[in-house]
């Protein structure tokens, strides 16, 4: 008899259960609800087994929410809902998606025995599930479709693994990255963005701006240790550019992070804070550049009206210029030992050198020693040797803290550059003839080897500071002008950003330094986004200075000090899943 087949402890229930009118044997042990299809003479066929931190959720009765909601309440159903796993295409992520099965019960006792050892089950084995999150949408990101994904595709996953949400839809730039740096913020347990890079960054500025305000820790001093974020930040890609979702699920797909989201996975992620002298510029997790993908991104801007094209447009203009950057770049390495940017390993879900990380202390640092002398002597002897240093001209100089793969370079900008290792992959690319730049740039789309060349050079490093030739330091007059432009706007921060007013309430707050800072920006960008980086018939003297690209955003100064903080804050992710082994 079936009844008596059941056997009930905390997490053990065994039955026969019916999907349509075939019997399956089912279990739900430990860590897995599996069921096994038996035939007429009691033969054992096919098992498909669910892992129980990968179930959406359980209903009563034939439940459906896509396409729409329909619910056939009855007795003995109940319907599982859980992660389903396929490959897309030629990348190396796999999809998620909502798989469903309805179980029809002998009993209803037996239904409702499944349904609360199966949510109880879902508690012991997934403590780690937001129960409510903050969610910010950019309705302006992307093809402007992130109200839409939200609602169609993402909420009603949420609701149906009881997932409680606020919703904000921004209004301006920089609102999600302001509420969370002053709003209160009990009782959430993440906070999620609808949109592109662009948004992501917001939340990252915001979380990790908020939990040093609360640690009492000032983001400005470039040799603090930075409190590690507990708010756990989800991305639902819907912008022109996913690369953080990209390289860290392995697709943009909404329905993929969703679910992310759902079962609680979590991802640590490394940190850069940019620093000019004193002043914290920004954090980045994907690309900090200076040279080519500066120019190419304040040429961009000078095209914005041009939409996503301005990318290809201003690439091949600024390729056209061959331009070459002086600079000084010292590096300070990390453990050779632990790994490197050309041992050919990938970064994937469950990395062994990531969870091996020891990399948050930052023992070489000496806060006594001038960050930014143009005297290279003098640097060098301070630092007593254990920072490199490499002067010269350069098409580009690049950091990255992952691999920063995207669709178009599946492989990314360095392959093997792992998420949560504490450390961030310097390219150089020194100065070369236009072919030879063709063939980096082209490898980036292929599976060759990008840093196999002559004139490029990688290291995997702990900190870089980058700063002009002796003769070439940035102008004084120039940073002149701004501070009085930038004091103007802190007296009258209307005229910048009309209802920013908060922006001048708090004077002490990092909320206050990263606003003030951000109108800084916004002047020295407007008068850099000024300044052609495309030389021709128009340009008599090509600038011999570049701009930094900061995970998209024109950087107000060329001397930086770029520093790791290893594993700061922490994505509803869990890396890229091996789709060969999906
Ligand atoms: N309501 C809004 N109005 C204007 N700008 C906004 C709004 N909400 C967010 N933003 C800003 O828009 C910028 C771009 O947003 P997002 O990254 O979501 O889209 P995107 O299409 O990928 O953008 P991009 O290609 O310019 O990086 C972000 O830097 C964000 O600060």
């Amino acid at each position: 008899m079936i009844g008596k087949e059941m056997e009930i402890d905390s997490v053990k229930v065994e039955s026969s259960l019916w999907i349509g009118n075939k019997r399956y044997k089912a279990s739900l042990r430990g860590w897995y609800f599996s069921w096994t299809e038996v035939d007429k003479r009691n033969r054992e066929k096919k098992t498909v087994s669910v892992p129980v931190s990968e179930v959406i959720g359980v209903k009563e009765g034939r439940v459906e929410i896509q396409p729409r909601k329909k619910l056939e309440d009855s007795d003995l159903d109940f319907t599982l809902f859980y992660v389903k796993r396929s490959r897309r295409g030629n990348t190396r992520g796999t999809l998620w998606s909502l798989g469903r099965t309805q179980f029809c019960c002998p009993s209803r006792d037996v239904r409702d025995q499944w349904i609360t050892q199966l949510r109880t089950a879902l508690q012991t084995h997934s403590p780690s599930r937001p129960h409510r999150l903050l969610v910010f949408i950019n309705p302006f990101g992307g093809k402007k479709r992130g109200k839409q994904i939200y609602h169609s595709l993402v909420s009603p996953l949420f609701e149906l693994a009881g997932i409680s949400c606020h919703v904000v839809v921004t209004e301006r730039a920089n609102q999600a990255r302001d509420y969370i740096l002053k709003k209160d913020l009990t009782g959430f347990d993440g906070v999620v963005c609808v949109g592109g890079d662009g948004m992501f960054s917001e939340l990252l500025h915001g979380v990790i701006g908020r939990t040093q305000q609360e640690a009492g820790v000032s983001e400005h001093d470039p040799t603090v240790m930075l409190q590690p974020c507990d708010l756990r930040i989800g991305i639902i890609p819907a912008g022109s550019t996913d690369c953080v979702c990209f390289a860290s699920v392995g697709v943009n797909d909404p329905v993929t992070s969703a679910l992310h989201i759902i079962i609680g996975d979590s991802q640590p992620l490394d940190v850069c804070s940019v620093h000019h002298k004193s002043t914290l510029m920004k954090y980045s997790v994907s690309m900090v550049g200076y040279g080519f993908y500066g120019d190419v991104l304040a040429e961009s801007e000078r095209h914005r009206w041009m939409g996503p094209l301005r990318y290809d447009y201003s690439g091949c203009m600024v390729y056209l210029c061959n331009r070459n950057y002086a600079g000084v770049v010292q590096y300070l390495p990390a453990d050779s030992h632990v790994s490197s940017p050309r041992d050919n390993t990938r970064c994937l879900a469950g990395c062994r050198v990531c969870s091996e990380s020891k990399e948050r202390l930052f023992p070489h640092f000496d806060s006594s020693s001038s960050l930014y002398s143009a005297n290279l002597s003098q640097v060098s002897s301070e630092l007593e040797g254990e920072w490199v240093t490499i002067e010269g001209k350069f098409k580009c100089v690049s950091l990255t803290c992952m691999s920063s793969s995207c669709p178009r370079s599946p492989s990314g900008l360095s392959p093997s550059a792992h998420l949560a290792d504490g450390t961030v992959d310097l390219i150089l690319v020194r100065e070369t003839n236009p072919l030879g730049f063709l063939t980096y740039l082209h490898r980036h789309t292929t599976t060759q080897d990008q840093f196999d060349l002559p004139f490029v050079e990688v290291h995997r490093v702990k900190a870089v500071r980058f700063f002009l030739p002796p003769g070439e330091e940035e102008e004084e007059e120039y940073e002149e002008e701004i501070q009085s432009s930038s004091e103007r706007v802190s007296e009258d921060p209307d005229k910048l950003h009309n209802g920013d007013i908060a922006n001048a309430q708090s004077k002490t707050t990092s909320q206050h330094c990263l606003a003030g800072q951000k109108e800084r920006d916004t002047v020295k960008s407007a008068r850099r986004k000024k300044r052609s980086f495309v030389c021709g018939p128009c340009c008599t003297k090509p600038p011999s200075v570049s701009v930094w690209n900061c995970d998209g955003e024109i950087l107000p100064h060329t001397e930086i000090l770029c520093r790791v903080h290893g594993q700061l804050v922490r994505l509803f992710a869990r890396g890229i899943e091996d789709s060969t082994g999906a």
